[in-house]
């Protein structure tokens, strides 16, 4: 007896996405399905190429298909159409999803995180990028081995543009490949803003599933800039697990959730969870206390991202530029997982959320 389309979907109906809660089909999820005489063909069209749910994903979708398959082969493609809600904006058109990454204390990791994150998702086929919001002290062109590069400039429709520098994967912008390295510069805070708006507006980004945005410590005029600058699609606070930096992240969280700026909370990740010696794999020490950022984010009921324990090599990783993520071993599966967890709550907070606005403010 002859499959129909109409069977493979129906059977297809039957597959749940985990997160978004909605079966495939409804979710517009089942792309080019082909049925002939010898196979049947379909792609899942996922909502991020860091899906931790690729293979569970996949192996429903054969499960459903083989039961009404009648022996036919079936062939079944995985790909994946970053989501976005960013709604109508004139400024960065391209960017599908703009995410703050932001910490209450300094020297928490929130760049080490950034950065990793961000290679992270490049490898798992994403097109990704980094404005080094940081202007009083820009951390990301070491962590990316480029302090040396200048960008190049090219004019569009009579503007000067800056063209990031593309790194491991990922394209950056900073100020620190344009001010000398060893220069003290005092900025103002309205310069610091003007040079962050025109990393928005002035930079050839192109097309980006995800545009990281590694902001100073605490809550300034750089974070009131982004947010009326662009509609930012959440935030993901970083802090350790100690009591003074979750005082400060806790201040953090609040800024982005006043209702006058109401950015969605991605989540919060615990950076310097643990310390395991590698003499000593089994054991861990809780040097800045245990579970701080998970309790803050039960309390807040946000998402909780993940932890990233103290690692010598993630240190030396950031000092010599060669992100930690690329070397194999723990430190590349915990960030590989914190990557797969933030573009997990894009999804679902894309799929939930209402679109994000610029911030009007008086
Ligand atoms: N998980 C980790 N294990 C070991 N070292 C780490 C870890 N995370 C960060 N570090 C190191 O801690 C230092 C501070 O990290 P980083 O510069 O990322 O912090 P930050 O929060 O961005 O600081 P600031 O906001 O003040 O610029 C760096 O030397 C970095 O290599």
């Amino acid at each position: 007896m002859k499959v129909t389309n109409k069977e493979v979907l129906q059977a297809l109906s039957t597959v749940q996405d985990p997160d978004l809660k909605q079966d495939l089909v409804t979710l517009k999820m089942i792309k080019n399905l082909v049925v002939t005489d010898e196979k049947i063909s379909f792609t899942v069209e996922l909502t991020t190429p860091a899906c931790p749910l690729k293979e569970k994903i996949k192996k429903d979708c054969m499960e459903a298909v083989e039961k009404v398959a009648n022996g036919l082969k079936i062939e079944l493609d995985m790909s994946a159409q970053v989501t976005s809600t960013r709604g109508q904006s004139f400024t960065l058109p391209k960017v599908k999803n703009i995410i703050a990454v932001s910490s209450g204390k300094g020297g928490v990791g929130k760049s080490t995180v950034t950065a990793n994150l961000a290679v992270a998702l490049a490898k798992s086929g994403a097109e990704v990028g980094i404005i080094d919001a940081d202007i009083f002290g820009p951390s990301i062109p070491t962590m990316f081995n480029c302090e040396h590069e200048q960008p190049d400039m090219v004019m569009e429709d009579g503007k000067n543009l800056i063209i990031p520098i593309m790194q491991y994967g990922v394209k950056l912008v900073s100020i620190g490949f344009l001010t000398p390295k060893d220069n003290a510069i005092v900025w103002r805070g309205p310069m610091a803003s003007s040079a962050l708006k025109q990393f928005i507006s002035d930079v050839k980004w192109g097309e980006l599933d995800y545009l990281l945005i590694d902001l100073p410590p605490g809550t300034s005029d750089i974070h009131l800039t982004l947010v009326q600058s662009v509609p930012v699609t959440g935030a993901i606070i970083v802090t350790s697990p100690q009591k003074v930096a979750i005082a400060d992240a806790r201040k953090g969280l609040a800024m982005f959730k006043l209702p006058q700026i109401n950015v969605p909370i991605l989540g919060v990740i615990e950076n310097m969870a643990y310390f395991t010696p590698a003499e000593l794999p089994d054991s861990k020490y809780y040097i800045f206390g245990q579970d701080g950022g998970r309790k803050l984010a039960e309390k807040e009921e946000v998402p909780f991202l993940g932890e990233i324990p103290i690692v010598q090599s993630i240190r030396e990783s950031g000092d010599s530029g060669y992100p930690a993520v690329m070397k194999e071993g723990i430190t590349e599966d915990a960030f590989t997982e914190l990557a797969q967890s933030v573009a997990r709550q894009v999804a679902i907070r894309n799929a939930n959320g209402e679109k994000t606005k610029v911030v009007q403010m008086s």
